[in-house]
């Protein structure tokens, strides 16, 4: 037997043994049970500890069991050199050796940061090929004699010092792509791992062009996190913030394959969604404004407004005896309180107890000794809390919204000085509801409401949050995140060029002062591991109009890509794509108000397809509505009963959903309409970059008369030259 093939049936041996000391390690799992605990509450704990760790042990056939091997040259801290094979869970051998170590253990950091220049402690990395959960090859790299490694290049990916290229990574770069996304545990890159692994205190911003991996990068993270600090995170939680529902039912299979179920996913609406629903819609320039930091004054300002002046004297009877405490000594109540600088209700709280210590103190002057208990009861009289309500009453922060909104008196006694008149009026409802119970609140106001809920009383903070496409919320917005996330850190992830809503933010520092995490920094990743070099080159022609600063990503994929720019009709270049055929995933992606008359183009063609965010219109649960056949060939029935849009062939994607997405074909279509369809033209040309840079394998632009000049794709010559032999396509 050669050499390589011997060392495959090893590794395939060690493979056959490692799922068997899995299944092992589950049985004894499984064997265990609550009555191990010595009461209720720890039962309850332990089963549910049982059944993570059971699920942590599942062993799915088609899911690699180890990716990767790195052997330690031998020395000091391993004197015979020992092996460790890398993979997604840790599994042990009877004795507790580990046959398979997590890849977020400190000991497999070398095997996606060793360089030959620096190979920190390890004479080999080994990567291995799998196709359908069967071990089909590995590849060595060495690292202390790099001459041995054979098809050395300095491909893309490589720092330039000789490290050896290497297939198994390329495939996985290059592989067409279908379905929701997946996990890259086997492929991170130096640059990537180095963020995974920050530490846990500090909040980064991930800026990088599209494709560069922020998104899987963010969830690597929250995954590397629970594993180094798993009692504190899952005791206070994770938290992953994405731009819409589609997106996250997109992302929401890549923490569970990492073993990870305990992070919670939810867009920005669902976070604040606790205050009201969201019933009305508002004009950008309204909702801008009440995304502007400065409501945040104004809030504050109406809120505290509510404390008076105490006028009177409290009087509260006890027994026979008649305690007073004078308006004089009230009033110096309230200013120590007000000095301590606590939230609104917790200040109420200790007025109460303060007006109470001044009768406290009175008692105990007539010779009553009382203890803190009695002081509590006193805080709970009634005289006590009538007039502490009467000084320092209760606000209720739909209603104070409401008013802020409906009174432009109120509005401006708190409005003075930071906002104009001219933005006064134009925050002031044209028709404003009867009541607040009335009122038909928008996202904005929601994020209104969450900031008056949080003067009042303190929000819960989680231990971590990440934030995707973060460069699209707006001041207010932020804030609600920072506050969840007072006592932890946040891993922001974005990109100012993709940035398409009116209020987003223009610069990372300002996101990280709207975040109160002011000490955060910036990190960048520039390798684009999704979008071919020509659509990069197609895309990068609009940076300078809507991000003079910024550079587009620097593809890593070997293909360039296949780019066509044609005018024929949409159906022509449905048929022509010969989309049916196309491996991996197709998204056709089209202003949002040309959806139904696209979905009369797909009918006409004979296309089934789902249509991106329309499951959320769905009644919850229901599977994705969905034209024709599902992915398994099942008319009737749609999607599998947990699946999404994203286990479609073909999917509809609205223009203003395409963003975080990707396919591996993408048809855009009439991208002139697109731009139009926003609020202005930069904001339009932003959503363009965002649709251009969602493919993969190949790109086709199908337009009218009217592609935007910014392209530079003026005349048929210059479009001829960037897409090739291929234009036009279809009957053109
Ligand atoms: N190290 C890697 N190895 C293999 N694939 C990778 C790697 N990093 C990123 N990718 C792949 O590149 C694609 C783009 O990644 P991702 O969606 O995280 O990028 P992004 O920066 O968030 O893009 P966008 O700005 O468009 O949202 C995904 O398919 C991801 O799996």
């Amino acid at each position: 037997m050669p050499a390589d093939a011997s060392e495959l049936a090893t590794e395939r041996e060690f493979l056959a043994e490692a799922r068997s000391q899995l299944g092992r390690m589950r049985d004894r799992v499984a064997a265990l049970d609550g009555s191990y605990a010595g009461n209720w509450v720890s039962a309850e704990i332990l089963e549910a500890t049982l059944a993570r760790r059971m699920e942590q042990l599942t062993d799915d056939p088609e899911i690699p069991l180890f990716f990767g091997r790195i052997d330690l040259v031998a020395g000091e801290t391993s004197p015979t050199g020992e092996s460790f094979h890398i993979g997604r869970r840790h599994v042990s051998d009877p004795d507790g050796e580990p046959m398979v170590v997590d890849w977020r253990a400190p000991v497999s950091t070398p095997f996606y940061r060793a360089t030959a220049k620096e190979p920190m402690g390890i004479s080999a990395r080994r990567r291995y090929g799998f196709a359908r959960g069967h071990l089909t090859a590995f590849e060595d790299e060495s690292l202390t004699r790099p001459e041995l490694t054979g098809d050395l290049s300095d491909g893309d990916l490589s720092d330039g010092d000789g490290d050896a290229h290497s297939e198994i990574l390329e495939a996985e770069i290059e592989r067409p792509r279908s379905g929701p996304m997946r996990d890259i545990v086997a492929t991170i890159q130096p640059e990537q791992d180095v963020i995974v692994r920050m530490p846990l205190e500090s909040t980064l911003v991930v800026q990088g062009a599209p494709g560069t991996g922020k998104t899987a990068v963010g969830l690597h993270r929250a995954a590397y996190l629970l594993y180094a600090h798993r009692d504190q995170l899952t005791r206070r939680g994770v938290l992953v913030v994405g731009p819409n529902k589609s997106f996250l039912r997109y992302i929401r299979d890549v923490l569970p394959a990492l073993g990870e179920i305990h992070a919670r996913q939810a867009t920005i609406e669902e976070i604040v969604g606790d205050h009201a629903p969201v019933r009305a819609t508002e004009p950008a320039d309204v909702a801008t404004l009440k995304g502007d930091g400065r409501l945040a004054e104004v809030l504050r300002r109406a809120v505290w407004s509510h404390v008076g002046t105490p006028e009177e004297t409290l009087v509260l009877p006890r027994g026979s005896f008649r305690w007073r405490v004078a308006a004089y000594e009230a009033r110096e109540a309230v200013e120590q309180v007000r000095a301590r600088d606590v939230r609104y209700a917790l200040g109420a709280a200790q007025l109460r107890h303060a007006l109470a210590h001044r009768v406290l103190v009175q008692i105990e002057e007539t010779g009553d000794a009382l203890d803190d208990k009695a002081w509590d009861v006193l805080a709970r009289t009634k005289p006590v809390r009538d007039y502490a309500a009467a000084v320092w009453p209760a606000v209720e922060p739909r209603r104070l919204l409401h008013r802020l909104l409906s009174d432009p008196e109120f509005l401006a006694e708190h409005a003075d000085g930071v906002l104009t008149e001219d933005e006064q009026a134009l925050l002031i409802w044209a028709r404003p509801p009867r009541t607040a119970g009335s009122a038909r609140w928008t996202t904005a106001d929601l994020v209104l409401l969450d900031e008056i809920t949080d003067l009042l009383d303190r929000t819960e903070s989680v231990a971590h949050i990440v934030v995707d496409e973060a460069q699209d919320l707006s001041a207010m917005m932020l804030r609600a995140l920072g506050r969840r996330a007072a006592t932890g850190s946040l891993t922001v992830l974005g990109d100012l060029a993709q940035a398409t809503t009116p209020w987003a933010a223009r610069d990372w520092a300002d996101v990280l002062e709207h975040l109160a995490k002011p000490d955060g920094h910036v990190e960048q990743l520039t390798a684009g591991f999704r979008v071919p070099a020509d659509v990069i080159e197609l895309a990068a022609r609009l940076l300078p109009s809507i991000a003079p600063g910024l550079e587009p990503p620097r593809a890593v994929r070997r293909a360039r890509g296949r780019l066509t720019i044609t005018p024929a009709p949409l159906d022509d270049v449905l048929v022509g794509v010969g989309i049916a055929d196309l491996e991996g995933s197709v998204g056709l992606i089209v202003p949002d108000a040309a959806v139904p008359q696209v979905r009369d183009t797909l009918a006409a063609v004979g296309l089934t397809y789902a249509v991106v965010g329309e499951q959320d219109d769905a009644e919850p649960d229901a599977g994705p509505v969905a034209d024709g056949d599902g992915p398994d060939g099942d008319a009737a029935d749609g999607a599998p009963d947990d699946g999404s849009e994203f286990d479609f062939h073909l999917d509809l994607v609205p223009a203003s959903l395409a963003k975080g997405l990707e396919f591996d074909h993408v048809v855009l279509h009439d991208p002139a309409a697109i731009v139009a369809g926003e609020p202005n033209h930069a904001t339009g040309l932003r959503r363009l970059y965002v649709c251009l840079t969602r493919a993969v394998t190949s790109l086709v632009v199908r337009h009218d008369d009217d592609l935007p000049p910014e392209l530079g794709l003026g005349d048929r010559d210059e479009m001829v030259a960037v897409t090739g032999v291929r234009y036009p396509l279809g009957t053109a």
